[in-house]
């Protein structure tokens, strides 16, 4: 037999490795755990709701490069999905207006989420690494960069369990973002994982998913550390020098 033995896991223990990577969720980060256990003050929750507004308008520019690079049709047509989830269609307003209405609902205006204002430097690389990712990595590879979705449902479960009884002055009306995403997470992630577990067969590309899914998850908990900073430690960029948010609004 060849020396070289294949000691790629097979797929079942494969899903499983890619799996046992929950627990560098960003469910763990001292942020969320604060925001779920009803320790957040109002400001907190405002700047993570403004900060990750960032977030969710990039999540369906970075799935349209996805596609992009993606040349079979088949793939395309479920991966679009993706973006009418967010960018609405008929019958759905979609996830950034929802996420809007969530905004709304935890006391901020519209108009100073979508102008990014409060978007801090930190979130705004971090989200950007992720885009950048995406256009530049094979379909394959952005494709698995997407499997922090398996862990998401439960984040957002918990902020649905927890929030209306810990922060009663929030409307009830932004809760449905959270639920809207539990069925389209679930779906989204069988697609992604199908592909992953499909394309990243050896040993070598099975260690690269493993390294894109860390990638993945080092951006989701960079943001946290980047909104602790400014909204719990009170030290936002040049803090030291200046109370105004001097910071670019982006490029
Ligand atoms: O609230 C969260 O903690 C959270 C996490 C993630 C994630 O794990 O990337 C996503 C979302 N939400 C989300 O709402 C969403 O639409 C989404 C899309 C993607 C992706 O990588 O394509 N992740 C996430």
């Amino acid at each position: 037999m060849n020396a070289k033995a294949n000691t790629a896991m097979n797929r079942q223990d494969f899903e499983q490795a890619l799996r046992d990577k929950g627990a560098y969720y960003h469910i763990h980060h001292p942020y969320h755990r604060a925001m779920y256990s009803g320790q957040c003050t109002p400001e907190q929750i405002r700047g993570w709701v403004a900060n990750r507004y960032y977030y969710q308008v990039r999540i369906p520019q970075k799935d349209a490069a996805i596609m992009s690079n993606c040349p079979d049709a088949s793939v395309r047509r479920l991966w679009l999905q993706r973006i009418l989830d967010h960018d609405g269609h008929e019958g759905d307003v979609g996830g950034i207006e929802a996420w809007l209405t969530l905004a709304e609902a935890v006391g901020l205006s519209r108009e100073e989420v979508i102008d990014e204002r409060h978007v801090l430097p930190g979130v705004r690389f971090a989200v950007d690494a992720y885009f950048n990712f995406a256009r530049r990595a094979t379909w394959q590879e952005a494709a698995c960069s997407s499997l922090t979705e398996l862990f998401a449902p439960e984040i957002h479960q918990s902020r649905l369990d927890s929030w209306p009884q810990h922060y009663p002055w929030i409307e009830e009306n932004g809760y449905r973002y959270f639920r809207k995403r539990l069925s389209e997470a679930r779906r989204d992630v069988e697609h992604g994982l199908a592909i992953t577990l499909d394309h990243f067969t050896t040993e070598a590309q099975q260690q690269r998913a493993f390294e894109i899914l860390q990638f993945k998850l080092d951006i989701l908990w960079s943001l946290l550390d980047a909104l602790t900073m400014a909204y719990v430690h009170q030290t936002p960029p040049y803090h030291t020098v200046t109370d105004q948010p001097v910071w670019h609004r982006g490029l």
